[in-house]
């Protein structure tokens, strides 16, 4: 099958959920992918500026557009559940020389629907489905939860800035290990020295140039510059204890089978006496059941990590990707998540809505079938 043969084939599968086709704006103010974009996808973006000199880009998704509208439509009023399917265009610089920089996502996205174990199993079937129905079949199916975290940070106890500083730092690849370190010793002169300039941004700037130090990674000065504060705030608040070091050491190297995860977790906040995880530990453990029995296969193919899912920082739940035979980790065939956050951040806190999508790739699925035959 040909590439628009996968799409209509991904296509029928993703409308059985019912909805309206969408093809929202193809070009976004560049803030709004800037900041909702982890590390890996942030250094993708096609940014420009227009005749005004304002920075915009192409879509890296269709979430983030389709969002958008969905967060303009319940501003102006009005309500109820939604769900919108597209097969649509999408921009990121490749990762890898047979992607392309155009490519096509066929997906879904529901808005107002009730967040449950059974919800998020549904769209995880969903997707599935639409790959096998491509006549891939799934090599490895990777799962995270960005609740759990969190979860575990808040069952901790320490003092608010250092909570804040390290579900901040989760957000990045290293990130918690680079707190663990940094909130051990003291801030270095020369960084104590720029925040306590007068013009903290500019006194940074200075510093890295004087050294010949790059920008990396897609923070600007001034993110640089709030992250330092903050770290030097947790440290003044006392730094970390050793149990809490151990803990979040532990549950950063969860990587198991998806049937043992809530246990694995279980037994490390039992072993470190938490006991307020339970909740989100009983949330993942009905949705690995939920997942379970609506996809047999993923007994033997899912994974739970707890590190997982900094694609894009609008998910706060459950997120996936697929992967397919002959591709690299970082080409997943297909992705999605939860975000019952994004509609609050989008609106400025003028609507608030669960959020739940995911999408295939078509131009990936081609390849692997290629390759298979
Ligand atoms: N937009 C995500 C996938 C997704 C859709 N809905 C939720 N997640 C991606 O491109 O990776």
């Amino acid at each position: 099958m040909k590439h628009d043969a996968l799409v209509a084939v991904a296509r029928a599968v993703v409308e059985t959920a019912g909805g309206t086709p969408i093809d929202p704006d193809y070009v976004l103010p560049a803030d709004i992918p800037l900041e909702l974009s982890g590390e890996a996808v942030r250094a993708r973006l096609c940014v420009f500026q227009d005749y005004r000199g304002a920075d915009m880009a192409m879509r890296p998704d269709l979430t983030l557009p389709v969002a958008q509208r969905e967060a303009a439509r319940r501003a102006a009023g009005e309500g109820g559940a939604k769900t919108y399917t597209y097969a649509a265009r999408a921009f990121r610089i490749p990762v890898a020389p047979d992607d392309q920089l155009e490519f096509t996502q066929v997906g879904l996205e529901r808005f107002g629907h009730e967040a449950s174990a059974e919800a998020d199993a549904e769209l995880f079937a969903l997707i599935h489905r639409a790959v096998e129905a491509c006549g891939v079949a799934p090599s490895g199916v990777i799962m995270g939860d960005l609740a759990i975290f969190p979860a575990f940070i808040d069952a901790l106890g320490l003092p608010g800035v250092t909570a804040d500083l390290l579900k901040r730092a989760f957000r990045q690849e290293g990130g918690v290990r680079a707190v663990l370190d940094a909130a051990s010793r003291p801030l270095e002169p020369d960084v104590a020295a720029v925040l306590s300039a007068a013009d903290p941004v500019a006194a940074l700037g200075n510093l890295l140039s004087e050294r010949n130090i790059p920008m990396a990674g897609g923070r600007s000065l001034a993110e640089i510059v709030e992250g330092l504060k903050a770290r030097c705030a947790a440290i003044e608040a006392g730094g970390l204890s050793q149990a809490a070091r151990d803990v979040l050491l532990a549950l950063r190297e969860v990587d198991c089978p998806l049937g043992e995860a809530a246990g694995t977790l279980s037994a490390l906040a039992e072993t470190h006496g938490l006991g307020a995880v339970p909740g989100a530990i009983a949330a993942l453990k009905a949705r690995a059941e939920a997942i379970l029995a609506r996809v047999p296969a993923a007994a033997q193919t899912a994974r739970f990590r707890t590190g997982f899912g900094r694609r894009f920082t609008y998910y706060d739940g459950f997120v996936f990707e697929i992967l397919a035979p002959g591709l690299e980790l970082t080409q997943p065939v297909a992705a999605g998540g939860r975000y019952d956050g994004l509609l609050t951040g989008l609106s400025g806190g003028k609507v608030s809505a669960t959020g739940i999508g995911g999408v295939v790739r078509p131009d990936r699925m081609v390849r692997v079938r290629r390759a298979g035959a």
